[in-house]
């Protein structure tokens, strides 16, 4: 079986905890747009759901899959956000934001009663840092932001070399929010806790990749099968 259909059964599966009048967080990536283009065919069925995108192009899928939806102005919670991952940790934290949509995704991810990661499972690992980590910055002042970045990492114990993210076409890459992002490569994240709290208190960083404490449980699709992990410690721990 191929990753693309992995990543379906995946989604086939998150699709299950569904239910008629559900508030959806909508993710972004390969993975979810599987999600969307299933939820899709179940509205077309007449399920009856809403759904917040984590960008503009899952917007644009959603609109194309027919699956109704609305803002987190016009809404006070969602039940659920299905989204990908780039890592996952065996506490379900994560790395996300290969797709540049951590901002919104985090926003989404926060406001839900729960989020279920689907992936195929080759993105499990023992610990996050593989994948280069992506910081959302502000262009203003990027330099005195990267050298507050390098002391929030040895201070927590990591390094690695920082590039500025860029489009295929060159250019640099700019989110759905107007701003870049420094893509990290730590090969080993030892305490993303800790790691999280200290970007976070840089007046440049808008958002970092590591989710910490948001992922209620992850769908994994392998060879073997499918693997559902359930975060043992209550959202926000
Ligand atoms: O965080 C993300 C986008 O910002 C994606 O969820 C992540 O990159 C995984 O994508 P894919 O499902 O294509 O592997």
């Amino acid at each position: 079986m191929d990753m693309d259909q992995l990543k379906r059964q995946a989604a086939a599966r998150a699709l299950e905890e569904v239910r008629d009048g559900m508030q959806l967080g909508l993710g972004t990536g390969s993975t979810a747009k599987h999600f969307v283009e299933l939820l899709g065919e179940r509205v077309a069925a007449g399920l009856k759901v809403i759904g917040v995108p984590t960008s503009e192009a899952t917007r644009a899928d959603a609109e194309r899959c027919g699956v109704p939806l609305t803002t987190l102005d016009a809404i006070d919670h969602l039940d659920i956000t299905v989204d990908g991952a780039d890592e996952i940790d065996p506490e379900l934290n994560l790395i996300k934001g290969g797709g540049g949509a951590l901002l919104r995704e985090k926003i989404v991810a926060a406001a839900s009663d729960r989020m279920i990661v689907i992936a195929d499972d080759t993105k499990w690992v023992p610990t996050l840092g593989r994948f280069p980590l992506p910081i959302e910055v502000i262009p203003f002042g990027l330099g005195a932001t990267s050298r507050a970045i390098e002391k929030a990492f040895a201070e927590c114990g990591v390094s690695g070399q920082m590039a500025v993210r860029k489009a295929k076409d060159g250019h640099v890459f700019v989110t759905d929010g107007g701003h870049w992002i420094v893509d990290a490569r730590l090969e080993r994240i030892v305490d993303p806790a800790s790691l999280a709290r200290a970007l976070s208190a840089i007046p440049g960083v808008v958002e970092h990749g590591l989710f910490i404490g948001l992922a209620s449980s992850a769908v994994l699709a392998g060879g073997e099968g499918i693997r559902v992990i359930e975060r043992r410690k209550p959202k926000g721990d």
